[in-house]
């Protein structure tokens, strides 16, 4: 399907009439939960993921078979400032590994049974030094959020997306110090192993970015500060919402994409849950900022989706009791 947008602004409008989720579904998935064999609340996190997953697939008793992993790669022109442990050709090369299916994400991907796409975004032109100029122009950002949008498989019942971009998290920093204010240092990290004066580099390319950008609207942040992969996460998150299919938020970059549209429309990440906290210190002020809690914390600081991913067999055990389980009548188990 082409997106149903063609500027920043119609983007916007379109962010201001999704779907929420099924009532009547989610209070039938109440009901249900309340009548399994286990005390009441025994499971945890696990029952209010359930009912929530069962809210917006608009059926009490969901079934979860059909997830996609989409991981997006995307190229920064901030690269060259020296902001990143790694060389910016590790993008393509990882991408060709992905291709391959060597990479992390293509095994937690099988393991938990889910299809997985790979969308390189034009990596022979990255985007510009956001120190310099706007890292792109509106007109590249649609195209990107486009890109994102057609990627998703209408068919899917569960979206996590993902991403590969050296220089990323001195872009999702510079994203989210823009759209919640402090100190660039409260917002960057090590990325990919940074020393001490790589990060303090890095700290001051992000305050020149956001003092050169700021203040604007939060898409607009998106083009002047983010990258193709970041607008993609961001534009392939809207179009699950349009299709009510469940989203599950990696890491931090992934977070900084989502941060985009719920500064944009409030509710814009209702149908989201946030799958890990990253090792990237500053996920865990995002995570707060998105008010999400995070299902997993194991130390990942990856991306390639692989936090969200794991976080898919956490779902799938939630909607396996749900929809699994027998009820007090059916097994003639004497409730309290
Ligand atoms: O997902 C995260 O929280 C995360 C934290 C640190 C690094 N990464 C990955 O590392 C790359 C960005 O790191 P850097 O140091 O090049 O900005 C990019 O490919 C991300 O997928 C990802
Ligand atoms: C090797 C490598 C793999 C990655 N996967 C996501 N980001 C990455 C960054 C590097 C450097």
């Amino acid at each position: 399907m082409s997106a149903p947008f063609a500027t920043l602004a119609e983007f916007e409008t379109l962010l201001g009439s999704m779907p929420g989720p099924d009532q009547a579904a989610r209070t039938d998935a109440e009901a249900r939960n309340g009548q399994l064999t286990k005390p009441p609340g025994a499971l945890g996190r696990l029952e209010d993921l359930a009912i929530w997953y069962a809210g917006w697939r608009g059926t009490g008793r969901p079934r979860l078979e059909a997830p996609q992993v989409i991981v997006f790669a995307g190229n920064h022109g901030v690269t060259a400032r020296g902001v990143s442990a790694f060389p910016a050709e590790v993008t393509v090369q990882m991408v060709a590994n992905f291709r391959a299916g060597g990479a992390a994400i293509n095994q937690l991907a099988r393991a938990f049974g889910a299809r997985m796409d790979v969308h390189a975004l034009e990596l022979d032109r990255p985007t510009a030094d956001f120190t310099a100029a706007p890292a792109m122009t509106e007109a590249d950002c649609v195209a990107a959020l486009a890109a994102g949008w057609a990627a998703v498989d209408p068919a899917a019942d569960l979206l996590v997306v993902g991403e590969m971009g050296i220089g990323n998290t001195t872009s999702a920093a510079a994203i989210a110090m823009a759209l919640y204010g402090g100190e660039a240092a409260d917002w960057t990290g090590r990325g990919t192993g940074v020393d001490d004066r790589g990060l303090a580099v890095k700290t001051q390319v992000v305050a020149e970015g956001v003092a050169r950008h700021a203040p604007a609207a939060p898409l607009q942040t998106l083009a002047r500060l983010g990258g193709r992969e970041v607008a993609a996460m961001a534009g392939a998150m809207a179009r699950a919402r349009a299709e009510r299919i469940p989203v599950i938020l990696d890491g931090f970059i992934a977070c900084a994409a989502a941060a985009v549209l719920a500064e944009t429309a409030p509710g814009a990440l209702d149908h989201a849950v946030a799958g890990h906290q990253s090792a990237e210190g500053a996920h865990a002020r995002l995570l707060a900022r998105l008010g999400k809690e995070p299902l997993l914390n194991l130390g990942l600081r990856l991306g390639e989706a692989s936090g969200a991913a794991l976080a898919i067999g956490v779902l799938k055990g939630a909607i396996a009791c749900h929809s699994g389980m027998a009820t007090f009548a059916e097994a003639g188990v004497s409730d309290g």
